[in-house]
């Protein structure tokens, strides 16, 4: 081949997609589907509007809150229906890029938050390390910081132990291409191979230091404390004086593994990724801005350490599954023709600890495999705090412009002579309290403070800055977190979300006025789905509470089935989402059975609404077979009215016969039956026709 010829192949394979985009199928018999559903949904208003009862008949103010639960439920639906009109994929071409040589590729700093000894324990946590670190990626261009906001120095214990262990788990992971890459992952699940080949014997001896590493860190977290003899051999434990606690101490910064060191190598003598560990400084007078504040923080040290062009952020739950998600998150960023354009790449959050059914309704499949294509098809993905690859520069605030897709040098690292210590030294100052003071940190730069969502207002304020970024859900899933194992930490976990995205919908971050002209509208209603997750509850409550009532009083709220204006309310099926709906009666979650258990208030409105439902249910039968009414006209709501009973069989089990710890406690159970009887009795004097 001539010069020139070689030179024109070459342009080509680097001039290569690595990525492509794919539109979901069946997208016009769903629009049919959608736009049939909506004449509907006008019926129903136009039902409900020509039919308000006159002042003097009965049922008109029941009729009323109907009229808008409906309009509730309506303009929540067409919200909906922005992010299922235009669901695309993308698929990157891993072949692609690895036509391009390892030299071309950029540096990858990837971030693990953790903030509590005792909450997230420091084996999960080095777990999630240990998995980064052994992705498939050049070492000398892969970095891992673990932020931890706990302060604690078993942590850090456990940090040093994953160092020691990495160089054996590394070769390991990269010798035999094991997925999982977390050893407690791939070790648990109990991958037995029946012969004995090379890899069993290894897996053998890797799986016993494992165990033995687990235990030494378990015996220290036991203790409370790092044994004397343990914090000679590594001169990081110094910066734990007796002044330490969670909430008060200086920056604290060790680079465990230094990735420039040529001496840092694994047991094959491959170079090591970098690994550091940080808590940076908290005072009790200055707030800390939980995750946030954590995160901003790592973006500063990182700079001054690796300064990856890309952030891979985790939670330190979140180990990584598939080996190769760097480079198929990096045909995103470095795809020719759009990549310049992306801002993050953003995996969903998925969980290894699901049960069969479920039972907290944690996977959201229809969020997962739907919803977030469908808000990813206006190039508005969101950013859901972790699994996500950023682009450095557009998380550091900077604005979108046509000039990047020319400068893409990504693969220059600058050299740094400077010697461990003065690096380390370096980075504490970009973790102090007062860092921040006077910045843009929190604002334009990194993640945005007050909101107990940050990474949702995040992506959207990136989004308004020009960029664009993509939602992928790879089949072999990136990573995998812990879902929470009991009813009242999930219900705390909603509640933090649909609290802190109601809140974004009322700040000056709402997107139909931040996000006017800078993202699409369909994108602008997309996001309000989850923002104002919080208040479509309100019309959901109504019918809980209106149609046990309205049954008992013998007001009719839906036309009688004989009717054609039955038609539409049949067809758009506004029943309330069975989360809770199981049969299995075994105690542990495992074993998927509901744990109450707990005098929380959430468990209380609960209760209330299903007790109201069933004294409601009691009266109803009571007054077809001892006074012989007709329930005939009322039929649509019998109906409905049965599903709500069915849907609360676990809330009456969990009161009533359930002996186990997980039960409703007496105390809810008495509180509930006391205010669904008042309520209940209240609205037998108002309408005494009955
Ligand atoms: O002061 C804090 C508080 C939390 N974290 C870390 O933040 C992560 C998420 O906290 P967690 O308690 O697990 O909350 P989740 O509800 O599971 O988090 C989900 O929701 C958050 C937004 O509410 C996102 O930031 C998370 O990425 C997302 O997984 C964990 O790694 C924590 O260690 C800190 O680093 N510092
Ligand atoms: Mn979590």
């Amino acid at each position: 081949m001539g010069g020139t010829q070689q030179v024109v192949v070459k342009e080509r394979a680097n001039n290569l997609p690595l990525f492509v985009t794919k539109e979901a199928k069946g997208k016009l018999a769903f629009r049919l589907f959608s736009s049939s559903i909506f004449v509907g949904i006008c019926l129903i208003w136009a039902y409900r509007v020509a039919n308000i009862p006159r002042a003097d008949e009965g049922g008109r103010w029941l009729w009323i809150g109907m009229l808008f639960a409906e309009l509730g439920f309506g303009f929540y639906w067409i919200l909906t229906q922005a992010i299922r009109w235009n669901v695309v994929r993308y698929h990157p071409l891993k072949l692609n890029l690895s036509q391009s040589s390892d030299d071309k590729l950029p540096g990858v700093d990837v971030f693990v938050c953790t903030a509590d000894p005792v909450v997230e324990p420091p084996t999960l946590v080095i777990n999630t390390v240990l998995s980064a670190m052994s992705l498939n990626y050049p070492p000398e261009k892969l970095s891992v910081y673990l932020s931890d906001d706990g302060g604690s120095q078993l942590t850090f214990y456990a940090v040093v132990e994953a160092a020691r262990f990495a160089e054996l788990w590394i070769p390991f992971c990269k010798e035999f291409n094991i997925e999982p890459r977390s050893p407690e992952a791939y070790f648990s699940h109990g991958f037995d191979v029946p012969e004995e080949t090379a890899n069993t014997q290894q897996r053998r001896s890797i799986k016993e230091q494992y165990e033995y590493m687990v235990k030494r860190i378990e015996a220290v977290i036991n203790k409370g404390s790092v044994p004397e003899e343990v914090k000679n051999q590594h001169k990081g434990f110094s910066q734990w004086n007796c002044n330490v606690t969670k909430q008060n101490h200086q920056p604290i910064l060790q680079i465990v593994v230094d990735g420039r060191d040529t001496d840092a190598v694994d047991s094959n003598g491959c170079r090591l990724p970098t690994l550091v560990y940080v808590a940076r400084e908290k005072r009790p007078d200055c707030s800390h801005h939980f995750k946030a504040g954590a995160v901003n923080a790592l973006i500063r040290v990182s700079s001054e350490i690796s300064n990856g062009a890309i952030i891979l952020g985790l939670d330190c739950d979140m180990y990584a599954n598939n080996a190769d998600s760097i480079k198929e998150a990096l045909c995103f960023f470095m795809d020719g023709e759009r990549g310049h354009q992306i801002a993050y790449v953003q995996h969903p959050q998925h969980f290894d600890n699901i049960t069969k059914n479920d039972l907290y309704g944690n996977s959201s499949p229809v969020l997962n495999k739907v919803e977030l294509h469908g808000i990813g098809g206006y190039g508005a993905a969101l950013y859901c705090g972790t699994g996500c690859f950023h682009r450095r520069t557009s998380l550091c605030g900077s604005k979108y412009s046509e000039a990047y897709k020319e400068s893409s040098n990504w693969g220059m690292r600058k050299e740094d002579k400077r010697t461990v210590y003065e690096l380390e030294e370096a980075s504490k100052v970009l973790a102090t309290c007062g860092y921040e003071k006077g910045t843009q940190w929190g604002k334009e730069m990194g993640l945005v403070y007050g909101c107990p969502v940050e990474d949702v207002v995040t992506g959207l304020s990136i989004q308004c800055r020009g960029w664009k970024s993509v939602y992928y859900n790879p089949d072999n899933i990136a990573f995998q977190g812990v879902a929470p194992p009991t009813l009242d930490i999930a219900l705390v976990q909603f509640t933090r979300w649909s609290d802190g995205l109601f809140q974004i919908f009322l700040s000056k971050y709402c997107p139909f006025i931040y996000g006017h002209n800078k993202i699409k509208l369909g994108a602008q209603m997309g996001y309000c789905v989850y923002l104002l997750w919080a208040p479509s509850s309100l019309p959901h409550l109504y019918y809980a509470i209106a149609l046990p009532f309205s049954l008992f009083q013998g007001i009719p709220l839906f036309p009688q089935v004989s009717s054609i204006w039955f038609i539409p309310f049949a067809y758009t099926t506004f029943t309330l989402t069975a989360k809770v709906v199981t049969d299995d009666v075994s105690k542990r979650y495992h074993r998927e059975i509901m744990n109450f258990g707990s005098t929380s208030i959430m468990f209380t409105v609960i209760s209330t609404l299903a007790m109201v439902n069933l004294l409601s249910l009691v009266g109803i039968v009571l007054k077809m077979f001892l006074w012989g009414s007709d329930v005939g006209k009322l039929m649509p709501q019998v109906v409905l009215f049965g599903l709500m009973v069915s849907v609360n069989a676990p809330v009456y089990e969990a009161m009533f016969l359930r002996k186990d710890k997980g039960r409703i406690p007496a105390s809810v159970m008495f509180k509930s039956i006391a205010l669904a009887s008042l309520a209940f009795f209240c609205s037998f004097k108002v309408d005494p026709s009955m």
